[in-house]
Parts: structure tokens; C-alpha cells; sequence
């Protein structure tokens, strides 16, 4: 199986090692320091579980790379359009593309079906070119449980222990290409399921991001550290309360407590990657994580105080940064 992952950072770089580990054909699109660090030394993934190293073909210009049996895109989103734009050349007849992301994904309203089938989602891509470019068909949904930052270039270290990557066909499909792609990553020692409903799993998964992301941002702490305080876990604790009233106004209530969302999150000393942008000078994902999430809440008059708080001052610390990424173009 050919598999190209975009973006060799933090979650593409794991995946990456996961992906060779498991003896895919594997090639990385990716730019910069981390282009010249995998041509020069491959990567390495430092995991709990002892280190995985790989020596993918790498790229800058995916004409060098060819069409692929899959494609998993691992950018932040603000990142989404000009990749898409870039990454026609990877594209046969029906090469699936995964986007493995945080936040309500751009394709969230497509092949869902009922009133809302086809609602655009403009923070996570706001002129569209994500649409038009790579198009809901073949997208597939990615969520990612991996605490993972890049110390160097082409050096990505996980911090959490149980990784877990969840893919899913918009429609809720089986279908043959998401089945082949997670025993791809299977193989490599990650364990991956696909999902009947990966919205689900998308609002499961962003509770932890609202609740750790923007108060994280604020104690720029990692998150054991953080939640050790009773009073910011009791704010964390609401703003997951509220997000899993979000998600049942849009028919996906999450199972489980609020108290496991923020164990999850209080066992690691992990540093949010939201945090990481803004200590490293990245733009910021505020809108595809958090705003779209506002939003999404005032269309349904459901309450979330705690989040809008957190989340404006969070949105003040990215613009004051000039890394508001909307903002900052
Ligand atoms: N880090 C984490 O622990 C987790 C992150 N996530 C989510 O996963 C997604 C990816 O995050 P993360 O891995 O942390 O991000 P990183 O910033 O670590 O990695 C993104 C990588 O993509 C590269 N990139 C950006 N644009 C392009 C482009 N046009 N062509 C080629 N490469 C490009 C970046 O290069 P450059 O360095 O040059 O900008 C960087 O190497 C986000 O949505 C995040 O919220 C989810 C779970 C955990
Ligand atoms: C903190 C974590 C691992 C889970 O919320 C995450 O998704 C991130 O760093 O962006």
C-alpha cells in the first residue's frame, strides 16, 4: 500500500513511524527544516514503547511523489487550504484522503444527510478551497489520542501512553479504503478502529481540547500541572459539561463523565498543541477549535459561559501574539 502522510510534524511524524513500522510504501510531503531533517537523518519517534525509526521517501512538490493508495494529512487546519491546493498530484480516481485533525473538520455538514447535508464549516476552511479542492467524497475523518511534540525537526516525542487513531467515512461506511488504512496502522503498533459515527468520536475527542486547550494556554503549563489546582479543574469540568451539551444540540451526545474527559487530560504532562503554536510562533488553530464551537452553540441557544470566557481570553492572548491564525492570514 502506497500511504503519503502531509505534514511530518508532531501527529504526522508518529503517524508517520507507525505507518513504516508496519510496511506501508511510505512518502512524506513535507517542507523546511523537517523536509531537509528526514532527507538527511529519516525520523524518529520516541514513544513509551521504545523508539521508531524511519526513512520515508520525502518531498517539498507532491509531483515528485506520485498518486497514492492514501493520503493522511496531518497539518494544523489553518494549514488545510494550501494544502489542498498542493496535493493534487497524489490524487488518483479514488485515493482516499484522511484528515487528521482536531475541531469540527470542514467536511463536518457532508454526506450526513438531513436539512443541514452540505452546510459549509468557514472556520475550518473559510474561502472554501478545501471544498473545491479535494471535495467531501473522498475525504475520510481521522481523531487522534497522541500527546506527541517535535523537540527538533524530524524527532517527534509522545508523551502519552495508549495512543489511539479513529478514522470514519463522513456516511458512516465501512468502506474497504478506511478498513486497509487503519490495519495499516495496526500494524504498526497503533491501534485504530473506523467508526460508524466518527462525529461522535470528533465531539468526544474536542471536549478534551476545550477543557485543556485555552486554560492551558492561559497558565502556559502543561496539563498535569494545570488540573492539580481544585478551582481550574472545576472550570475545566463545566467547560466539558457545556461541550457535551453542544454536542447533544447537534444529535451526537458523547457517553461517559465529565471527570474522565479531564483525567484524561490531568494524567499527561503534555503541553497542548495550541500551547505549543503560541510558544513557537504558529499560528494559532482559535477558529477551527474554539470559535466554530461558540458558534455552533449560539445557532442552538444552548448556554456555554464558561467556554466563551475561556475562550475570549485565549483568542486575546493569540491576537496580541499575532498568531489569531484567521487574523494573521
Ligand atoms: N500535537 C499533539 O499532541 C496533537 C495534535 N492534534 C492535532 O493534530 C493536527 C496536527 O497537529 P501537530 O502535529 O501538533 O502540528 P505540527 O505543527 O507539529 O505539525 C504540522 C506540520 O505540518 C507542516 N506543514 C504545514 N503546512 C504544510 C504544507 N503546506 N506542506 C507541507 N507541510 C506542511 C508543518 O511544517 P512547518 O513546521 O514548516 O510549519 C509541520 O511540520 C492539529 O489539528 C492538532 O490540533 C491532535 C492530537 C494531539
Ligand atoms: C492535548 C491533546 C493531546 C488532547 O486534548 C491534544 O489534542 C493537543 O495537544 O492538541
Amino acid at each position: 500500500m502506497k500511504v503519503c502522510i502531509v505534514g511530518a510534524g508532531a501527529i504526522g511524524g508518529h503517524l508517520a513511524g507507525r505507518l513504516a513500522q508496519g510496511g506501508v510504501e511510505l512518502s512524506v510531503l513535507a517542507r523546511g527544516a523537517t523536509l531537509e531533517a528526514i532527507r538527511a537523518r529519516g525520523l524518529r519517534v520516541l514513544t513509551a514503547d521504545g523508539v521508531l525509526e524511519a526513512r520515508p521517501r520525502a518531498a517539498s512538490e507532491a509531483a515528485e511523489l506520485g498518486p497514492q493508495d492514501a493520503v493522511v494529512v496531518c497539518t494544523k487546519v489553518p494549514a488545510h487550504g494550501a494544502v489542498a491546493r498542493a496535493i493534487g498530484p497524489l490524487l488518483g480516481p479514488d485515493t482516499p484522503v484522511a484528515f487528521v485533525a482536531n475541531g469540527i473538520p470542514w467536511w463536518y455538514f457532508a454526506r450526513h444527510g438531513g436539512p443541514e447535508e452540505g452546510r459549509r464549516v468557514p472556520e475550518a476552511d473559510p474561502d472554501g478551497a478545501v471544498w473545491d479542492s479535494v471535495g467531501p467524497d473522498r475525504v475520510v475523518g481521522g481523531v487522534i489520542y497522541s500527546a506527541c511534540h517535535a523537540p527538533e525537526p524530524g524527532v517527534i516525542e509522545v508523551t502519552s501512553r495508549g495512543s489511539k487513531l479513529i478514522l470514519g467515512e463522513p456516511d458512516g461506511r465501512r468502506s474497504d479504503c478506511a478498513i486497509a488504512l487503519a490495519s495499516a496502522f495496526k500494524a504498526g503498533g497503533l491501534p485504530c478502529s473506523v467508526s460508524a459515527d466518527i462525529r461522535t468520536e470528533i465531539w468526544a475527542k474536542l471536549l478534551n481540547n476545550l477543557s485543556n486547550g485555552p486554560i492551558c494556554t492561559l497558565t502556559r503549563r502543561h496539563m498535569q500541572d494545570t488540573f492539580r489546582d481544585a478551582p481550574v479543574r472545576a472550570a475545566a469540568l463545566q467547560v466539558v459539561r457545556e461541550g457535551m451539551a453542544i454536542a447533544a444540540a447537534y444529535g451526537r451526545p458523547v457517553p461517559g463523565t465529565a471527570e474522565e474527559r479531564i483525567d484524561l487530560s490531568a494524567g499527561i504532562p503534555h503541553k497542548p498543541s495550541i500551547l505549543q503554536d503560541l510558544e513557537a510562533g504558529r499560528p494559532m488553530e482559535v477558529d477551527a477549535l474554539f470559535q466554530v464551537v461558540l458558534r455552533l452553540a449560539r445557532e442552538r441557544g444552548v448556554p456555554a459561559p464558561m467556554l466563551e470566557l475561556l475562550v475570549t481570553m485565549m483568542a486575546q492572548a493569540a491576537e496580541a501574539a499575532g498568531l489569531y491564525a484567521s487574523r494573521a492570514g
